[in-house]
């Protein structure tokens, strides 16, 4: 029978069923042995193993080792990802996907840097007014993986297409982009989409310009209007937006028009852009005098307005004058009365659509454009009335004037507001952008002293 190779040829033989027991030198040594190697082990019993037996535990010992190294490796390699490479998911539910893809195309078509063998193309058809079509070709990274350098960062785009759902509604299958690069470059990613998402609104004959809420959001706060002006259109707003099962249910268009008029610089664009930040709402900026729009282009501007957005037209007295437009320079746009007011109507879809129109002149609007429907709301923002300049003044004042002591601004706001109420009973007015230019210039007790110039 062999001997273990723990124990040295010298050591008794195992005699069948009694224990090996060891004399003292034998134990001595073999304890030394064992000590050797990190343990100590006295007179005890060590049965004898068969050597295949010890090449199959040597065996399950590596094996177990390899599989807890590899183990250890992809915990580690998981961990390392997580705190080295960020990912950003868009599946094409979500409207960034369609933007994402057409900007990969672009920029393929563009600079021809996919690093892919493997596109797909899609097709677009339009069909032109004497009943021809044209197909647009398009190449876009179809489903695996892609990589490209955007700003300097390498970035991994892995699109995956689902085999085995689709979309209801359209039948197309589900699909998701995922876009994955180091950590520190994620800033990268609303940089991307955002460029992204102008492109493909310039692409609707870049007439729509798209005033994202992303930028700096300016606060309904700090434009100061009329007492209760700025409540009345945000309370409509708000109770607009909470009704679209109402609108749904009784089949009427979901979509709402607000008209602000008043004299230049009263915070007509100020108030409306401050208020789509508050909602998270971007600003379609619709510029009716662009050379080149059609009633057709116009419609279909109108009709494919992001969602969450709201629709500014500002000027529309200007753009239409007796029913034709016509620009500073004579052009007459080729876009009629009839055709705006088409658009407008045509303006409805399954989500909310919020129409803002702004002019300096409303008894220049047309009743058409105006009767209910179209406009369901209107409001003058006017100009400086006495309790608006004293909160401008204090906005601009109160707490941060070095000169000034609180008491000081007091007195001085006290007295800005006689002389605005005096000059208001005169028949005078300025603007708040008139107010808002002299404080910026002066300090308080100069801006007060000197503000009766501004009144026209
Ligand atoms: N009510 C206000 N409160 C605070 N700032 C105002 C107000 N009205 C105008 N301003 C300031 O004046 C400037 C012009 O404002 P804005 O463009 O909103 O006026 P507007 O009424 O749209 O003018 P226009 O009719 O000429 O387009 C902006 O810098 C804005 O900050």
């Amino acid at each position: 029978m062999a001997t273990d190779q723990v124990l040295s040829t010298a050591e008794p033989k195992r005699a069948i069923g009694r224990p090996v027991t060891y004399t003292d030198s034998n134990a001595d040594r073999h304890e030394a042995d064992m000590v050797g190697r990190g343990s100590s082990v006295k007179n005890e019993c060590f049965p004898k193993r068969s050597p295949y037996f010890q090449a199959g535990f040597g065996l399950m010992a590596m094996g177990v080792g390899l599989t807890a190294l590899r183990q250890g490796v992809t915990v580690g390699s998981t961990a390392l990802q997580r705190k080295l490479l960020v990912s950003l998911e868009i599946n094409n539910k979500d409207k960034a996907y369609e933007w994402f893809l057409a900007w990969m195309a672009h920029q393929a078509a563009a600079a021809g840097w996919i690093k892919s063998h493997q596109l797909s193309v899609e097709t677009t058809v339009e069909q032109r007014k004497n009943g021809s079509s044209s197909a647009a070709f398009r190449l876009v990274a179809g489903p695996g993986n892609h990589y490209f350098r955007y700003k300097g960062a390498w970035m991994q785009m892995k699109r995956e297409r689902e085999t085995r759902s689709m979309q209801m509604m359209t039948g197309t299958p589900w699909e998701t982009v995922t876009l994955t690069t180091l950590s520190r470059d994620r800033t990268l990613f609303n940089q991307l989409l955002q460029e992204a998402r102008d492109m493909a609104m310039q692409s609707q004959q870049g007439k729509l310009v798209i005033h994202t809420g992303m930028g700096n959001r300016r606060p309904v706060k700090s434009v100061v209007l009329a007492t209760g002006v700025a409540e009345k259109i945000e309370e409509d707003i708000k109770a607009f937006l909470s009704r679209r099962q109402w609108y749904a249910d009784r089949g009427i268009p979901y979509r709402r028009g607000y008209l602000l008029h008043g004299p230049p610089g009263s915070g007509k664009t100020s108030f409306i852009q401050a208020l789509a930040g508050s909602l998270s709402y971007d600003i379609c900026v619709l510029n009716l005098s662009e050379r080149g729009l059609t009633d057709d282009k116009l419609f279909h501007l109108l009709s494919n307005v992001p969602e969450r957005s709201f629709i500014l037209m500002e000027d529309v007295d200007a753009a239409f004058n007796k029913r034709v437009q016509t620009s500073e320079d004579g052009y007459q746009s080729s876009v009629t009365f009839s055709g705006f007011l088409n658009a407008l109507d045509g303006v409805a879809s399954g989500e909310e659509r919020i129409i803002f129109l702004t002019t300096n002149h409303v008894e220049k609007l047309d009743p058409a454009l105006i009767r209910p429907g179209r406009v369901d709301l209107a409001e003058l923002i006017d100009d400086a009335q006495p309790d608006q300049a004293r909160t401008l003044f204090e906005h601009f004042y109160a707490g941060g004037e070095p000169a000034a002591s609180e008491v000081d601004i007091d007195k001085l706001a006290e007295k800005l507001v006689q002389i605005v109420q005096s000059e208001w009973d005169a028949g005078r007015r300025v603007s708040m952008a008139a107010l808002q230019g002299h404080f910026i210039r002066t300090d308080a007790r100069t801006a007060v002293e000197t503000c009766h110039v501004l009144f026209r």
